[in-house]
């Protein structure tokens, strides 16, 4: 299975139409991969809070459009990244799109984990609620977006609903770059699973990002990894190995499920 990772830069020197234009044709030179993976929140950047409003779009709006048609162009299973979506009777969401290479939507995703604590994401938009993984040919997607790396259970119900292909979606600061890395490390080893992680590159916001988008196999292995900053990541792997290794290291059969807390002294 050949993927492409689209690590973008985002910088404000450029306007959302002619990143979307600039992406569009990124995704279209890839034709010829079984699937593309860009990053969360390309439009605006993931710390650009006051664009989300400014920004946000319907599901169908015309980021939705120029990917579906980029994926249809390419021929590819494209994971089109996240968009600010508004959605007519709620919030704003951060939603990831999926697109068949004939161009439908396979899936959408509304990450569940929103990051700023207090403020940014936390406040601006709602929490998604449901896990989504996505049947591809060769394997299946299991999806995530950036904070959601942060929290294994996540991972755990994707892997329970048969993903063998963990996706993050992400717009990684620098200042963490340590953390990127390892969590996606732990995650791939801990759910015996492929780790397609990619970032953004650039600064906007004040917050340079920390690219060095990684893919990783079921054994922890770094099959690719970006430098700082815009790269197209091309990675072949074998996504049966996640199988194989669920078979020959059978760990996550021996999960302990529905323990006790503490008991008070
Ligand atoms: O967890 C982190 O350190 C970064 C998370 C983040 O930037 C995000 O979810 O947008």
């Amino acid at each position: 299975m050949r993927a492409s990772v689209i690590q973008i830069a985002v910088n404000e020197d450029e306007s959302v139409e002619a990143r979307r234009r600039r992406v569009a044709a990124s995704v279209r030179e890839q034709a010829g991969a079984d699937l593309v993976v860009l990053p969360e929140l390309w439009t605006t950047g993931a710390f650009a809070y006051e664009e989300f409003g400014r920004e946000a779009e319907p599901l169908e709006g015309p980021t939705y459009e120029a990917m579906a048609k980029a994926a249809s162009d390419a021929g590819v299973w494209l994971h089109a990244g996240s968009i600010p979506e508004r959605d007519p009777d709620g919030p704003l969401y951060n939603t990831s799109l999926v697109f068949s290479p004939s161009g439908d939507l396979a899936a959408a995703y509304r990450k569940i984990h929103r990051f700023g604590f207090d403020k940014g994401e936390a406040v601006l938009m709602g929490a998604g609620a449901e896990l989504v993984t996505v049947r591809l040919p060769e394997t299946t997607l299991g999806l995530s977006t950036c904070y959601d790396l942060r929290f294994p259970e996540l991972y755990r119900g994707l892997v329970d609903a048969g993903a063998e292909t963990l996706v993050v979606s992400a717009g990684w600061p620098e200042r963490r770059r340590s953390h990127w890395t390892l969590l996606a490390q732990a995650r791939a080893v801990e759910n015996q699973a492929f780790v397609v992680a990619c970032g953004t590159a650039g600064t906007h916001a004040g917050v340079p990002q920390a690219g060095h988008s990684i893919v990783v196999d079921p054994w922890g292995e770094v099959l690719a990894r970006a430098g700082a900053g815009e790269e197209v990541l091309a990675v072949e792997f074998d996504p049966g190995k996640a199988a194989a290794t669920r078979e020959q290291f059978p760990a996550l059969k021996d999960r302990m499920l529905g323990l006790q807390p503490p008991r008070r002294p």
